[in-house]
């Protein structure tokens, strides 16, 4: 969905085909698939330096303009020839004629009998195709003019030597659009000697807590309230994934105050994302605010934690944002971030991501497990003396528990189907943190 009213397909005509659609009882999957089908890329490109680049949706394919390496040379350092003199059955010896460094060829020829010093990435001379590297020859470190000895069987042809495009021909496709450019992707581009690329403008994203009972940092905690730690998880989150992110506070429980709160959302970002407000509770008062403004349904999800969501979008002026709201509780809001809002968000940044991977270890513990619904549980990954991998609940998982996802290095995801986990059972789990 782009930020502008466009005619996308409405929530209840997405849904209106699915027979076993029920907003009371939404599977994980058919919810994260209604999302996926209900929004469309921001389309509007932007040209950085490389490494304004870093973590950016590229939004071109990027065509490699030279071969890489440019050159034919040497991998390493030591003597380089032509394969045509080696001996087959006794060590070979060639005079020595020149030397040539990196960034600092052998302009001379060489001929028959011949071989040059050469350094790791120096040009390979024309006529010569193979490297012995110094240390397997009885002369290293020998002037030029001296000879070099070759034991029989040390080296084959064409050994030792990088061709130039062996890494990347010119012409060919060096990075595609939708990446989301890592290290690596920087590091090529330089080699590339390209400066600068398109990439997707950032996704803006607004964001506010509601509840009465929330309190900012900095303020008094009154009886009965709690401090918004939901608006600092959701900033570090939408920060991790590159978003421009525009932090709106908390929000009173107050129709009009939450009505102008989602129309300047609305207005100034592509995507909105509340916590809070979504159950039973006090919800009708948001339920129908959000029917006049848009277009939302409220789901209750078969998962654990985070049962309650809201998603759709809202219309203000002409602007149209894209709506998550998500549930209060301090674990649910990280969950249903993750599994829904994420790739949503991915999405609608027009980044080409991978779904994150699943890795099945085995668990230390018995775990109890409904079938019927989704559960994310916050899990410890260790690896025991033996160096086999295994994973343990964090403990307690009530969604409140916020300490509970500091301590965990994974989440454990028990499929909608999964009963009960033995001890030793293999279970599905995804990593918080990789290489960055
Ligand atoms: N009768 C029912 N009650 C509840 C249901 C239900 O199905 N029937 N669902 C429960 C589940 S599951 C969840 S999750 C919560 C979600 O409710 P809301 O999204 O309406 O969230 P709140 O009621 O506003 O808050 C829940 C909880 O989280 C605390 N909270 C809220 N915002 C923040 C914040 N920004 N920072 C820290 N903590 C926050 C809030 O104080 C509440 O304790 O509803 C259950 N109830
Ligand atoms: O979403 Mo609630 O418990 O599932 O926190």
């Amino acid at each position: 969905m782009k930020n502008n009213a466009t005619s996308t397909p409405s929530l209840s005509e997405l849904t209106g085909c699915m027979s076993d659609y029920d907003p009371q009882a939404v599977p994980v999957i058919q919810a994260q698939s209604i999302i996926r089908d209900y929004i469309t890329p921001i389309d509007s490109i932007e040209k950085v330096a490389i490494r304004s680049a870093l973590d950016r949706v590229l939004a071109a394919d990027i065509i490699s303009p030279i071969n890489v390496p440019a050159h034919d040379n040497s991998a390493m350092d030591g003597f380089a020839f032509n394969a045509r003199d080696l001996r087959p059955d006794a060590d070979t010896v060639l005079e020595v004629i020149g030397i040539a460094h990196a960034g600092r060829g052998y302009q001379g020829a060489v001929g028959p009998g011949q071989a040059i010093r050469i350094m790791t990435g120096a040009l390979m001379p024309d006529g010569l195709d193979t490297v012995i590297p110094q240390e397997f020859t009885s002369t290293a470190n020998q002037p030029p003019g001296t000879a070099v000895t070759i034991p029989a069987g040390a080296v084959s042809a064409g050994a030792n030597r990088r061709l130039a495009g062996e890494d990347l021909q010119a012409g060919a496709p060096a990075l595609r659009t939708g990446r989301i450019l890592r290290p690596a992707d920087l590091g090529l581009l330089a080699s590339l000697g390209i400066a600068e690329v398109p990439v997707q403008r950032r996704l803006r994203v607004a964001f506010f807590s509601t509840g009465d009972e929330l309190r900012s940092v900095g303020e008094a905690l009154d009886p009965g309230c709690v401090y918004d730690s939901n608006r600092y998880t959701l900033y570090g989150m939408l920060h991790r994934l590159g978003c421009d992110i525009i932090d709106m506070g908390v929000v009173g429980d107050d129709p009009l105050a939450l009505e102008a709160a989602f129309r300047n959302a609305c207005e100034n970002a592509d995507a909105i994302i509340t916590s809070g407000g979504v159950s039973v509770g006090d919800a009708d008062h948001t339920k129908q605010m959000m029917a006049q403004l848009g277009d939302v349904a409220f789901w209750k999800i078969g998962m654990r934690p985070g049962r309650p969501l809201a998603f759709g979008s809202i219309a203000s002026n002409g602007k149209r944002a894209v709506f998550f709201g998500l549930p209060g509780n301090p674990v649910a809001v990280m969950v249903s971030f993750y599994f829904f809002a994420r790739d949503a968000l991915l999405h609608m940044m027009g980044a080409q991501a991978a779904a994150l991977p699943l890795m099945r270890v085995s668990s230390a513990v018995n775990i109890r497990k409904k079938p019927g619904r989704t559960e994310y549980q916050r899990g410890i990954l260790t690896q025991a003396d033996n160096r086999q991998w295994s994973v343990r609940p964090t403990g307690a998982q009530g969604s409140g528990i916020l300490r509970s996802m500091v301590e965990a290095n994974c989440m454990i995801v028990l499929a909608h189907e999964q009963g009960d986990v033995a001890i030793g059972e293999q279970v599905e789990i995804i990593l918080f943190d990789g290489l960055v």
